[in-house]
């Protein structure tokens, strides 16, 4: 089938190509001409493991093509809409200028009996305004939402297996008098697309539009709320003496609970958690429903206290004031295996510590580049051994595998001071007190 991803992001760029790994043909759009010619000689504009490989093997297919002309996609039978939908300057809301600049410009180009499948994350309603833009500039295509969820570091494994396929579909005989076109026709595309994974087992959930906007930012905002509440468990682990990591495997063990995203520690970042609770409380409020959703705004704070508390850390590991004392930050992106700073915890401690003066030396293994854009009067160093140089104490603030793996005794005869605040609990607490060094961490003893 003839598909076409408008936003080449970290979202699009590897839609397309898995969607092309399941043997569609494929034209990505994106306004960015930067984006689009490396992407179209098979380069990824940015980090994601197994994307470049990916990439190449689908563009030298020839099912795989770019273009920053909207025109290009009008072949095609099922147009997925990956365009971003940051936080707003000034508000919580969603800024969707770019998901309706997107719709505007491809609807001219919509053939009749043709798809429109918004993929963004987007506020709930959002479909029901586009499908009546679709539907009046061709009255034989179709909207349905079909949000994704894949995780950076993972998005190609998570695109080609999902744990499900949801489709949020016009009411049976349009959303009203006909708008967002046949159900029946936009599933039957949808199921074409998806195919293989379908064939393989993925369960696939069909719902209507709304309800498929609501699964998405429900989903992230019941992970964010999981992580706040280990870090609030944290704070009264650090209070009483007691060890939150203990705890965490502890509770995670009943299978009601699962251990997974009980990591307590720095607390979530990235272009997806923190905008996507703002904007669905936003939303709420938008619609009466404020109240509902009131326990996101803590969930927010605890997750922003984390940050407060490693700096407040880091100046009291240096005795009252960071001012003048070199300070190693390992990681800059907002998880391992991405180089993705958006809302990065660990960019945001590091520049808050240099702008209380110390003198802060920052390495990430692919993020230096990006973190650098988003602050550039920090220092950057290319392995954690050239960040230590000389440092009275250094700050784990990204799991970086490579950095797990650090040895103690030989890191600590390349820092001046063996001080160490390991902001996601990922090192062995022992090991490190054994090689000599001063080890703190967030919730534990
Ligand atoms: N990043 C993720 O892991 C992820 C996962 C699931 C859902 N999402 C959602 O997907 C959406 C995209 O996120 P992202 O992280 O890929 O953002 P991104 O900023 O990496 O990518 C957005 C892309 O859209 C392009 N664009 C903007 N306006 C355009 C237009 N009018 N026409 C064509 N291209 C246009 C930009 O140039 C950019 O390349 C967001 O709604 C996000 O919440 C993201
Ligand atoms: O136990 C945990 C797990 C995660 N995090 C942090 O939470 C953030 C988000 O992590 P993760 O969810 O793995 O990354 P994303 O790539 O942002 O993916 C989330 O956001 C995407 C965009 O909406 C969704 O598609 C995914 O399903 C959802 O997991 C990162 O800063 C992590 O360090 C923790 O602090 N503790």
């Amino acid at each position: 089938m003839r598909i076409s991803v408008i936003g080449c992001g970290y979202l699009g760029a590897v839609h397309a190509a898995s969607m092309a790994k399941l043997g569609h043909e494929v034209v990505g759009v994106d306004t960015d001409a930067t984006k689009v010619e490396a992407l179209a000689q098979g380069d990824a504009p940015f980090f994601e493991p197994d994307l470049p490989e990916l990439l190449r093997e689908q563009v030298a297919s020839g099912r795989l093509s770019f273009t920053t002309d909207i025109a290009d996609a009008a072949g095609a039978m099922v147009h997925f809409v990956c365009v971003g939908t940051p936080q707003r300057k000034n508000s919580y809301a969603a800024d969707m200028t770019y998901v309706d600049a997107a719709v505007e410009a491809l609807v001219p180009h919509l053939a009749p009996g043709s798809l429109v499948a918004g993929k963004s994350t987007v506020p709930v309603g959002t479909a029901h305004r586009l499908a009546e833009l679709v539907t009046e500039a061709q009255p034989d295509a179709a909207l349905a939402w079909n949000p994704e969820f894949l995780r950076e570091g993972l998005a190609v494994r998570d695109t080609l297996h999902p744990d499900r396929i949801v489709y949020g579909l016009p009411d049976e005989g349009g959303v009203s008098n006909g708008v967002g076109g046949d159900p029946r026709r936009a599933e039957a595309l949808l199921d074409e697309v998806y195919a293989t994974p379908l064939a393989e087992g993925v369960t696939k959930l069909v719902t209507d539009h709304a309800t498929a906007e609501l699964v998405k930012v429900a989903a992230n905002s019941f992970l964010a709320t999981k992580i706040s509440f280990i870090n609030a468990m944290s704070e009264v682990c650090e209070a009483t003496g007691a060890d939150v990591t203990a705890l965490a495997d502890a509770i995670g063990m009943d299978v009601r609970i699962g251990r997974k995203f009980l990591n307590a520690g720095l607390g979530f970042g990235g272009g997806c958690l923190p905008k996507d609770i703002r904007a669905f409380m936003s939303r709420a409020g938008e619609l009466g429903a404020d109240q509902a959703l009131s326990f996101l705004a803590e969930v927010d704070s605890i997750n922003m206290r984390r940050r407060v508390r490693m700096v407040d850390l880091a100046r009291e590991e240096c005795g009252g004031s960071v001012v003048g004392h070199r300070i190693a930050v390992l990681g800059a992106a907002f998880k391992p295996n991405s180089d993705d700073v958006r809302d990065s915890p660990a960019l945001n401690v590091a520049a808050q510590l240099q702008l209380q003066g110390a003198d802060v030396v920052i390495t990430d293994p692919q993020a230096n580049g990006n973190a650098a854009k988003a602050w550039p009067t920090l220092n950057f160093a290319e392995t954690p051994e050239e960040a230590a140089e000389g440092a009275e104490l250094v700050l784990l603030l990204t799991e970086w595998q490579v950095f797990r793996e650090l040895d103690p005794a030989t890191f600590g005869q390349i820092v001046k001071t063996r001080r160490i605040i390991d902001g996601r609990n990922v090192l062995d607490p022992v090991t490190w007190r054994d090689a000599g060094w001063t080890y703190r961490a967030l919730g534990r003893p």
